[in-house]
């Protein structure tokens, strides 16, 4: 979808104050493909957050429709990372990917810069869509319903 925010100065969490009516055409998606490092960071609010925070806490309210992030990592910024699992018997605990984690951090404490890894992130939610409070600046009555189903709560 064609628009300036992208390019903006903004944060997604922000965009319903910024471009309502973006955020608007975003709730009529059924999902939303993010892609790269410079997008996260948006997604993120720029946000250095405890990795272990979970993906949608970290997208701080940002839902217009459920979301897929595809990034390969090149900044210190990350959420939804799993947790090692916690055992007294270290031997024999079967390891999960919270402990394949550790092993990178480990093995390449910048491995958050390098490029080398990605991550595929997915948050279901979705605000519902609310009666337009601002009709549509964008389309008003020569609305195509191309961009935006014909929807008359748009103008009310
Ligand atoms: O993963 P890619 O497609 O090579 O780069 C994605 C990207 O967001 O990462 C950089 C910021 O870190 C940007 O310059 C670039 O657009």
């Amino acid at each position: 979808m064609h628009d300036d925010y992208w390019t903006a100065p903004h944060v997604f969490n922000d965009m319903k104050e910024y471009d309502y009516n973006m955020y608007r055409k975003l709730q009529y998606a059924s999902l939303i493909l993010f892609k790269g490092d410079l997008n996260y960071r948006k997604l993120m609010g720029e946000v250095c957050w405890n990795p272990l925070t979970p993906f949608q806490k970290a997208l701080q309210g940002f839902h217009p429709a459920p979301i897929i992030a595809v990034r390969t990592v090149k900044s210190d910024l990350i959420s939804g990372m799993p947790k090692p699992k916690k055992s007294k018997k270290k031997k024999k605990k079967k390891k999960g990917k919270g402990d394949r984690l550790a092993e990178i951090t480990e093995a390449d404490p910048k491995w958050m810069e390098t490029g080398n890894y990605g991550v595929i992130q997915y948050c279901k939610k979705k605000e519902k869509l609310k009666k337009a409070v601002k009709p549509c600046k964008d389309f008003m009555d020569d609305c195509q319903g191309y961009w935006c189903p014909p929807n008359k709560e748009q103008y009310s």
